[in-house]
């Protein structure tokens, strides 16, 4: 069998201990199965900095566009508060999504049932909840040049971020957002702010004209991004994918964890397009939560939206389908039994701590597939 090549990015805080939990389900999937992964480490973020002043080495990058798939944890922390702006650890993450073209992010936010109860919304606005946020994660005021803040000689200083979208980047994001539509609810809901911002208008032209060419069987709103918040948090389930912008899809695929219990829920993909020869795409794999620092060290941080993104890893990167749905459904069954980190505890329920709650999807994911 062909070996399937991973580049796993542990990252600073959290992100390490999340990913001894990932290991352990490789190390099982090659032992039991014969997966057949083959897996290097790497350096990203603050760990990266302190080892080679970058946030991440030239040799890493190398490694990740070479893998099949790249398994990221998280980046940053106060240490490294004020390490010069280009070597911030959390440009290790953004030169990665750039170098690799990751321009498509799926977030998925799904409710499990057994987690109703710790959204801080009420639990019939959450229960059964299964959205995906596709967010475009290549341009936007990321990358857009100029990005400066300079001085104005009078005591002031002007900072600069600049919104660009070509017609070709949001073309691709929305294709991808009705191309996903199509495998669930058939609803994608675009939203951007046309009200007030060139690119807005443009994003909002493009995804209509791209809807009308090639996907008008599926149906298609356009909402404003704010309005966009004030729904996810008032009636969630009313949407199916959400296609938005870089900074929005940021801003409202944190709103959307909160809906799932906690931001230690949330996987999320990063795809390019598809290799012309090949059809391979890049992929990096990352919870969509941070470092977490003031809970890194203390062994309770919840491990599922690392594995979760693991799972997405399986599905989209290798195939794996039904080790994919086995891996969701062990994470399902382990909330069914009540078993829960600190941060979506409930009464009733018995807490652990994040190697726990590891072995515990890992037994259950064992059982599964037996
Ligand atoms: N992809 C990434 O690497 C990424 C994403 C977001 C933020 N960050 C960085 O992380 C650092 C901290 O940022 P922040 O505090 O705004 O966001 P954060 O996601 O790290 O933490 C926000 C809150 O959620 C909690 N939390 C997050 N993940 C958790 C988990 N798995 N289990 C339990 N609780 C969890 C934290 O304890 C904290 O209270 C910053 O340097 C930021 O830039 C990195
Ligand atoms: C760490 C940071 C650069 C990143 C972002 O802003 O995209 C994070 O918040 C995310 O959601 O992945
Ligand atoms: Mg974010």
């Amino acid at each position: 069998m062909t070996a399937r090549n991973l580049l796993l990015l542990p990252g600073d805080g959290i992100g390490p201990e999340a990913m001894t939990e990932v290991r352990k389900i490789i190390a099982y999937m090659n032992e039991a199965q014969g997966a057949g992964f083959v897996t290097d480490e790497g350096l990203v973020g603050g760990s990266a900095y302190d080892a080679h002043g970058a946030a991440i080495s030239e040799e890493d990058m190398a490694k990740a566009l070479s893998a099949d798939a790249v398994l990221f944890g998280a980046v940053g922390g106060p240490k490294w508060d004020d390490v010069p702006y280009e070597v911030r650890p959390e440009a290790g993450l953004l030169r990665l999504r750039k170098d690799l073209e990751l321009f498509a992010n799926l977030r998925p936010a799904i409710c499990y049932p057994a987690l109703a109860n710790a959204s801080s919304l009420k639990p019939e606005l959450v229960e059964g909840l299964d959205i995906l946020i596709v967010r475009e994660l290549t341009g936007g005021v990321y990358f857009g040049e100029p990005k400066t803040i300079t001085d104005l000689g009078n005591g002031q200083k002007r900072a600069i971020d600049t919104q660009v979208y070509d017609t070709y980047e949001i073309e691709r994001i929305s294709a991808v957002a009705f191309e996903l539509a199509r495998t669930r609810g058939n609803r994608v809901c675009s939203m951007e702010k046309r009200n007030v911002m060139k690119s807005g208008v443009l994003w909002n032209q493009v995804v209509t004209a791209t809807h009308k060419e090639k996907f008008s069987d599926v149906k298609l709103d356009h909402m404003l991004a704010d309005a966009g918040g004030m729904q996810l948090v008032r009636a969630p389930k009313q949407f199916d994918v959400i296609v938005t912008d870089n900074l929005f899809g940021d801003m409202l695929s944190d709103v959307a964890a909160m809906l799932t219990g906690s931001l230690g829920m949330l996987p999320s993909a990063s795809l390019g397009a598809p290799d012309a020869k090949t059809g391979k795409r890049k992929a990096l794999y990352e919870p969509v939560h941070g470092s977490a620092p003031d809970i890194a060290g203390t062994g309770v941080a919840n491990p599922i939206a690392m594995i979760a993104s693991f799972a997405m890893c399986l599905r989209y990167s290798f195939n794996m389908v039904a080790e994919a749905d086995r891996l969701e459904k062990a994470i399902a069954n382990v909330l069914d039994k009540g078993i829960r980190t600190g941060d979506i505890m409930a009464e009733g329920c018995r807490q652990v701590g994040t190697v726990e709650m590891g072995d515990a999807i890992l037994a259950e994911f064992q059982a599964l597939s037996a």
